[in-house]
């Protein structure tokens, strides 16, 4: 149990009507269905509902104390703070108490390479026997302890809530995705960062962020977050060949190691051979090169290699081990994933789902097809409509044929979606077929020997939201059904 007045120590000003130095607490919810006796429940208000109208049950539920915007007729103290979601993570990181200052955290921010990257860290840290513990759009993993996560960055709760797993399980390294939303959102306040990665930014996110100046504002949060502390070995890696990477460099106080392939920076990529089964490269580094014969498909993941190693680097890692794990890694599960079969034409579950993130599997799928590309492209509803007609005429000047269907359409109607998409469509070398399952047997039944079908956005993804259902539905187990048939 801890008292509530210590938890409630730096909230700068707060009223109650009650006494409340007596109280003691062993959690904090901010939503009423997991509250428990004894804890706290803080009612956010969402963008979806009030949590101050689940605030009578949480206390049912067991809630000894409730922190609001206003006061509220409850049978237990309220406390009344100016904006609960800016408190939250100050409360949630002082209640575990700074967890994350007792190993080095890594953040990984971008359009697209985060998931990539945090999982080449993670090899690279793993390949050294250290422990690690790993937060993003796949899962959780503490310690090879696999939790599933809603979010790429959970919100702050969750959050100090896994860095107090992971200084129990004593992990070397906490290697996290960190979303715009995230930064926006304030969800990694009191996260104590020692590097933070910028990959890229490219269009995404606009229904949220409303301009690409606001969504390069949230991520550049990040490295101002790496704070002005010399005494410890705090890194900012950043990716020059981008043209935001200047405003990104100006946020942080700390040294920053540069990276890019169409220049020279700390590290980057020369002798470059984009091969049909991988990818050659030298990597010149501070501490000298190294050659890399790599599995991993495109330009885009020579980017991905680069920033995980400068990260590594960072932390110590000995170029022969960047250099054997680069050489031997197969890359993230629905990341330009291959679906082997014995028809004779390529099958790849890919997870773009942004203008540029298309355009570059598309770009290298054509660097090495022999035959003819099918893209099947959808966009997921309830999410960034202007990248709609873009990712569309993307499909249609890469591939030879893309069939259009549903990702996610979540609360939107799938055909609407697609009109969306074609409302400016430049090339007519497309067809639609709303049902995804029945647009990759189209592919798979039309495409011959050396041609390629790529499957995009859902990558990893085991499910398809429509309406409010989660049907189930994994791109490479309904490909190898097909390709089995
Ligand atoms: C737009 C957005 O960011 N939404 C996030 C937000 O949800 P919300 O504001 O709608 O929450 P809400 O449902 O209104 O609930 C408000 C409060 O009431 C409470 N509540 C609610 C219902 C109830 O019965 N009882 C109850 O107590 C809730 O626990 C909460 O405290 O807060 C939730 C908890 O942190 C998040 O899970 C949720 O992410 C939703 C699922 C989402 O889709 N977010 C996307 C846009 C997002 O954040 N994506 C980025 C990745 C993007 C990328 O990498 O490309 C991410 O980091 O995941
Ligand atoms: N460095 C990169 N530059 C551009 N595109 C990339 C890069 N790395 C990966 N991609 C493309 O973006 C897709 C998503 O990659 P990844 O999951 O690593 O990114 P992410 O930033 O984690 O995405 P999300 O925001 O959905 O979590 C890949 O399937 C690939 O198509
Ligand atoms: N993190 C991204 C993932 C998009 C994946 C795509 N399959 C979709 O559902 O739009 C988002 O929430 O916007
Ligand atoms: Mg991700």
């Amino acid at each position: 149990m801890q008292k509530l007045t210590e938890i409630l120590r730096k909230v700068p000003s707060y009223t109650c009507k009650d006494s409340i130095d007596h109280i003691e607490v062993n959690g904090i919810e901010m939503d009423h269905r997991k509250v428990k006796n004894n804890h706290i429940f803080i009612c956010i208000k969402g963008y979806t509902v009030d949590g101050h109208d689940y605030a009578e049950l949480a206390v049912e539920n067991g809630a000894v104390v409730v922190i609001a915007e206003r006061q509220l007729q409850l049978n237990v103290p309220v406390i009344v703070v100016g904006n609960t979601s800016k408190l939250l993570p100050l409360i949630a990181a002082t209640y575990y108490q700074n967890p994350s200052r007792h190993f080095p955290l890594i953040g990984v921010t971008g359009t697209n390479g985060k998931t990539t990257v945090t999982h080449l860290i993670d090899e690279m840290f793993q390949a050294t026997n250290k422990k690690t513990g790993i937060i993003g759009t796949i899962e959780m993993r503490i310690n090879n302890k696999v939790t599933e996560v809603k979010n790429t960055t959970p919100d702050s709760l969750f959050l100090q809530e896994s860095f107090e797993k992971m200084r129990l399980e004593a992990v070397d390294v906490g290697i996290m995705e960190v979303s715009s939303h995230a930064l926006d959102q304030g969800r990694v306040n009191g996260a104590d960062f020692d590097i933070a990665i910028f990959t890229n930014l490219t269009q995404d996110h606009l229904d949220y962020h409303k301009t690409m100046d606001h969504y390069l504002f949230a991520k550049s949060l990040l490295f101002a977050q790496l704070g002005n502390d010399y005494t410890t070995n705090k890194y900012a890696v950043i990716n020059i060949d981008d043209e935001n990477s200047a405003f990104v460099s100006r946020a942080t106080a700390q040294p920053i190691i540069t990276y890019a392939i169409n220049q020279k920076a700390d590290f980057y990529a020369t002798n470059i051979q984009l091969k049909s089964d991988g990818t050659d490269f030298i990597m010149h580094t501070p501490i000298g090169k190294i050659e890399i014969t790599s599995k991993l498909m495109g330009n885009f993941s020579i980017y991905n290699m680069l920033a995980a190693s400068a990260a590594a680097y960072c932390s110590n890692i000995e170029l022969d081990v960047i250099k054997h794990v680069l050489n031997h890694t197969s890359g993230v599960r629905g990341r330009f994933e291959p679906i082997l079969n014995d028809k004779g034409f390529g099958v790849i579950v890919d997870y773009a789902h942004t203008p540029d993130s298309l355009e570059n599997v598309l770009k290298t799928a054509k660097g090495f097809c022999n035959g003819k590309i099918f893209a099947i492209v959808g966009c997921g509803g309830d999410r960034d409509k202007t990248k709609r007609p873009l990712m569309a005429n993307v499909a249609c000047e890469y591939a030879d044929t893309a069939i259009f269907t549903s990702d996610n359409p979540r609360s939107e109607d799938p055909q609407a979606i697609i009109t969306d998409m074609i409302e400016d469509i430049k090339k007519e070398n497309y067809q639609v077929i709303i049902d995804r399952y029945k647009a990759i047997e189209q592919a798979i039944n039309q495409a011959k020997p050396n041609d390629i079908v790529l499957i995009a956005g859902k990558g990893h993804e085991t499910y398809q939201i429509i309406g409010d259902t989660v049907h189930d539905f994994d791109d490479a187990e309904v490909a190898r059904q097909l390709l089995n048939k």
